[in-house]
C-alpha cells in the first residue's frame, strides 16, 4: 500500500490529546453522538451534491452501520455519505477538525464553570476520549477518487495511505482504550444511540437491525399531524405517564430557528418542578435533558422537545442564560404557550375548563413571574364559582372543527351540556354582581372547611369564587395588587351585611333583666366560655329556614389571618389558630333562642349552678367547638374534651327525656 503522507498535526496548544482524554472525563460517551452526527452530515451532503446533478449514483437508501469487534476491542461507524479525498482528509481532519477541537479545549479549560452544555464543538477529535487509535477509511463520491486510510494513535503524528475501499462513504474505526471497554458492548452502544441519535434522519443499524426511531415529529408540519400522533410521541418520550393535557407545536424559522413540541403534563405533587424535563436537541441530535437556562422558569414543568441550532451549545450554562438569542427564544416560547392557551380558551372552552386545575397552576405561576405573560393571559384566568352559569351565560363562542380531512372547517354549536361546576373570569364575576356588591369579591380557600360559610353566602345569593389551589394564597395577594379597586373577602373573614337580618326582636329590652336578648346571649356565651381574647358578636343570619343556618360561626378577620400566616412563614412553623377571633352567634337560630330560655330557667335556682344552667353552659361550649371545627382541626386534647362533652351532653338530654 502506498503511503501518501506521514506527518505531524500542527499543534498550538501544548498537547491536546491528554486533555481530550482526561479533562472531559464525565462525558466521554458524547464521542458517539459526534461521530454519528458527522456521518449524518456526510449523507446529507451527498444528497445535496446529487440534487445539484454532480453525483449520479443512488442516494435513496442511505444508512449508518455501527459494528463492534469485542475481540479486537474496536468499534466502527460507517456511513454511505460523501466520503473524503486524500486532500480533504488533510484539510478537514488534520487542520479543520484539529483546530476546532483545539479552540474548544482552550475555551473549555478557561471556563470558570465547566458545565458547557452538551460539549458541542469537539467534533471528530472527541473519538480520542475513548480510543487509543482512530482510523478513517474513506472514498470520496468524486469520479476517479482514490480511497484513503488515515490513522492516528493519539500522538500528534498520523499516517495517510491508499486504501482498497470501493464504496463511497467513510468508516471510522476506534480501537478502544483499555478503560473504555464498555463501548465494545452492544447494549451500551444501543443505549447511547437511543439517547443521542434516536431522531437522526438516517437509519442507524447494528447487526442488521435499525436502532433509532428516526421520525422527529417536531420537524413535521403541524397540519399533517393528528392528536394521536402527538399523544403517541408523548408516550414514547415519557412512557407509563399520564396523558398530557395540551400541547404546543413550535415551528419558526425567523428570526431564529426553533422547532419543538411542548406538552402540559398533569401536575403531580411529587414532581420537582424546578428540574426541567424538556429534551434539548440541535438539528435532531440530542443535547441535554436540562433546559433550565433556556425555558422560562414558570414553564419548566412542561415536557417535550426543543430543537434549535440557534442556541449556542459550546458556552457555559451561565453564559447561556445571558445570551440575547436565548432570551428571545425564551420569550418566544412563552408567547407561543400563551397563544395556545388563548386558542384553547376561545375554541374549546370545555377542554380548557377540564384541564384548568393543572393548567391554572402554570398560568398563575407565569403571571406571578412574568409581566408579559400576565398581560397575555390575565383575561383568561378562570375561577370555579358557586354561581350556576348556563352555557349561554358563560358566553361560549361556537367552535370550529374540521370534520374530515380536506373538508372545509365547519361551525358546530358548543353548547353541549356543561357538566360539573361553573367557571368564571374575575371580570365576568364583578360585572355579574355589580348591582349587589360592586367591586367586592367573596372567595373560599378550602371548600370543605369553609363549607358552612360558602353555603351561607350561596343561600343569600352571594356568589363565591373558589381559590383553593396551592398557588392561590400567593395569587390572591397578586390579584389585590392588580385590582386595588376590588375588595377581596374570604368567606370566613367577616359576615357581609347582606347576610344579616335586621332582627328587631333581639333588640327589645327585657324588663326583668333590663337587657336586650342579644345582650343576654352574649353574656351567656361570655360566662360559659370565659375566654378574654375571644370576641362574641351576636347577629341574626338571614335565612328562609333558620334551622338550616349554623347557630354560630368563628370568624378570623382578614388582617389577623394574614398576620398569623406571616408569622408562620417567618418562624417556619405551621400556623396556630390565634386566640383572638370572633364568635358570631346567630340569634335567629332556634337553638340559640332555646338557650336563653334554658339559661334563664336556671337563674331561679339560687346558689350554685342549676342543672339547666350547666346544660346551657355545655351547649355553649359545644356550639363553639362546632363552629371552630370549620376553621381548624382539634388537637388531641381538644378532641378528647369535645368527644367527652358530646357524650355528657347526650346523656343529659336522654336523662331529661326519660
Ligand atoms: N464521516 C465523515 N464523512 C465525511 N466527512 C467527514 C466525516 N467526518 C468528518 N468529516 C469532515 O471533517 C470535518 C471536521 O469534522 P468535525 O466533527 O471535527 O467538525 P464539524 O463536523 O465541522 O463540526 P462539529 O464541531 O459541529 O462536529 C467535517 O466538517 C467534515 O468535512
Amino acid at each position: 500500500m502506498t503511503v501518501l503522507e506521514q506527518g505531524q498535526i500542527t499543534i498550538h496548544t501544548e498537547n491536546i490529546f491528554p486533555i481530550i482524554k482526561k479533562s472531559l472525563y464525565s462525558d466521554h460517551e458524547i464521542f458517539l453522538r459526534e461521530l454519528v452526527s458527522n456521518a449524518v452530515d456526510a449523507i446529507e451532503k451527498l444528497k445535496m451534491v446529487s440534487y445539484a446533478g454532480e453525483f449520479s449514483g443512488d442516494t435513496s437508501n442511505p444508512e449508518i452501520t455501527i459494528a463492534i469487534d469485542a475481540e479486537k476491542n474496536t468499534l466502527s461507524i460507517s456511513d454511505t455519505g460523501i466520503g473524503m479525498t486524500a486532500d480533504e482528509v488533510k484539510q478537514y481532519i488534520n487542520q479543520v477538525a484539529f483546530s476546532s477541537a483545539e479552540e474548544f479545549i482552550t475555551k473549555y479549560q478557561s471556563a470558570s464553570d465547566r458545565q458547557i452544555i452538551g460539549h458541542f464543538g469537539l467534533g471528530f477529535y472527541s473519538a480520542f476520549m475513548v480510543a487509543k487509535t482512530v482510523e478513517i477509511d474513506t472514498l470520496s463520491y468524486k469520479e476517479g477518487a482514490q480511497a484513503v486510510h488515515w490513522s492516528c494513535d493519539g500522538s500528534p503524528s498520523f499516517t495517510l495511505e491508499e486504501s482498497s475501499r470501493t464504496t463511497h462513504g467513510t468508516t471510522i474505526t476506534l480501537t478502544l482504550q483499555d478503560e473504555e471497554k464498555e463501548y465494545a458492548e452492544a447494549s451500551r452502544i444501543k443505549q447511547l444511540v437511543k439517547t443521542y441519535c434516536d431522531f437522526m434522519p438516517v437509519p442507524i443499524k447494528m447487526d442488521g437491525e435499525q436502532v433509532n426511531r428516526q421520525k422527529a415529529l417536531w420537524r413535521e408540519s403541524p397540519s399533517s399531524l393528528t392528536d394521536e400522533d402527538y399523544l403517541d410521541f408523548y408516550r414514547y418520550l415519557y412512557p407509563f405517564q399520564e396523558e398530557p393535557l395540551l400541547w404546543v407545536h413550535l415551528n419558526t424559522d425567523y428570526p431564529f430557528l426553533v422547532k419543538g413540541i411542548l406538552y402540559f403534563p398533569k401536575l403531580r405533587p411529587d414532581v420537582d418542578v424546578t428540574k426541567g424535563q424538556i429534551k434539548l436537541f440541535c438539528n435532531q441530535v440530542f443535547v441535554s435533558d436540562h433546559c433550565e437556562e433556556i425555558i422560562p422558569k414558570f414553564l419548566l414543568p412542561m415536557r417535550g422537545v426543543l430543537d434549535s441550532p440557534d442556541i449556542p451549545l459550546n458556552v457555559s450554562r451561565s453564559a447561556l442564560q445571558m445570551d440575547r438569542t436565548v432570551r428571545k427564544i425564551a420569550d418566544f416560547i412563552a408567547k407561543k404557550v400563551a397563544d395556545r392557551l388563548k386558542e384553547q380558551y376561545n375554541n374549546n372552552r370545555q377542554e380548557y375548563i377540564r384541564s384548568w386545575q393543572d393548567i391554572g397552576t402554570f398560568v398563575k405561576f407565569g403571571c406571578l413571574n412574568d409581566d408579559k405573560f400576565k398581560k397575555q393571559l390575565e383575561d383568561i384566568i378562570i375561577y370555579r364559582t358557586t354561581a350556576d352559569l348556563k352555557p349561554a351565560e358563560s358566553d361560549q363562542p361556537a367552535v370550529e372543527v374540521q370534520a374530515e380531512e380536506g373538508d372545509a372547517w365547519k361551525q358546530v354549536s358548543s353548547d353541549s351540556k356543561t357538566e360539573g361546576p361553573s367557571y368564571t373570569t374575575l371580570d365576568e364575576y364583578l360585572e355579574r354582581n355589580k348591582a349587589r356588591h360592586e367591586n367586592q369579591a367573596f372567595y373560599c380557600t378550602d371548600s370543605v372547611a369553609q363549607a358552612t360559610y360558602v353555603q351561607l353566602h350561596k343561600s343569600q345569593g352571594l356568589e363565591v369564587l373558589f381559590m383553593d389551589s396551592f398557588i392561590d394564597p400567593h395569587f390572591i395577594s397578586f390579584l389585590e395588587r392588580e385590582h386595588t379597586e376590588v375588595k377581596f373577602s374570604r368567606v370566613d373573614a367577616e359576615i357581609d351585611d347582606k347576610l344579616i337580618e335586621q332582627d328587631k326582636a333581639s333588640e327589645i329590652v327585657d324588663p326583668s333583666t333590663n337587657k336586650t336578648r342579644s345582650e343576654q346571649i352574649k353574656e351567656i356565651f361570655e360566662q360559659a366560655l370565659n375566654q378574654p381574647k375571644l370576641t362574641i358578636r351576636t347577629e341574626a343570619l338571614k335565612s328562609e329556614d333558620p334551622q338550616g343556618t349554623p347557630p354560630a360561626m368563628v370568624l378570623l378577620p382578614e388582617f389577623l389571618r394574614r398576620l398569623r400566616d406571616m408569622n408562620a412563614l417567618v418562624s417556619q412553623e405551621s400556623a396556630k389558630f390565634p386566640d383572638e377571633h370572633i364568635l358570631l352567634v346567630n340569634t335567629a337560630h332556634p337553638l340559640i333562642q332555646h338557650l336563653t330560655e334554658l339559661s334563664q330557667s336556671g337563674i331561679i335556682q339560687g346558689e350554685g349552678k342549676s342543672p339547666s344552667a350547666e346544660l346551657a353552659d355545655m351547649i355553649c361550649h359545644h356550639v363553639y367547638d362546632l363552629a371552630l371545627m370549620a376553621q381548624k382541626g382539634f388537637d388531641a386534647e381538644g378532641m378528647t374534651t369535645f368527644v367527652e362533652r358530646s357524650n355528657r351532653l347526650l346523656t343529659r338530654l336522654t336523662e331529661q327525656r326519660s
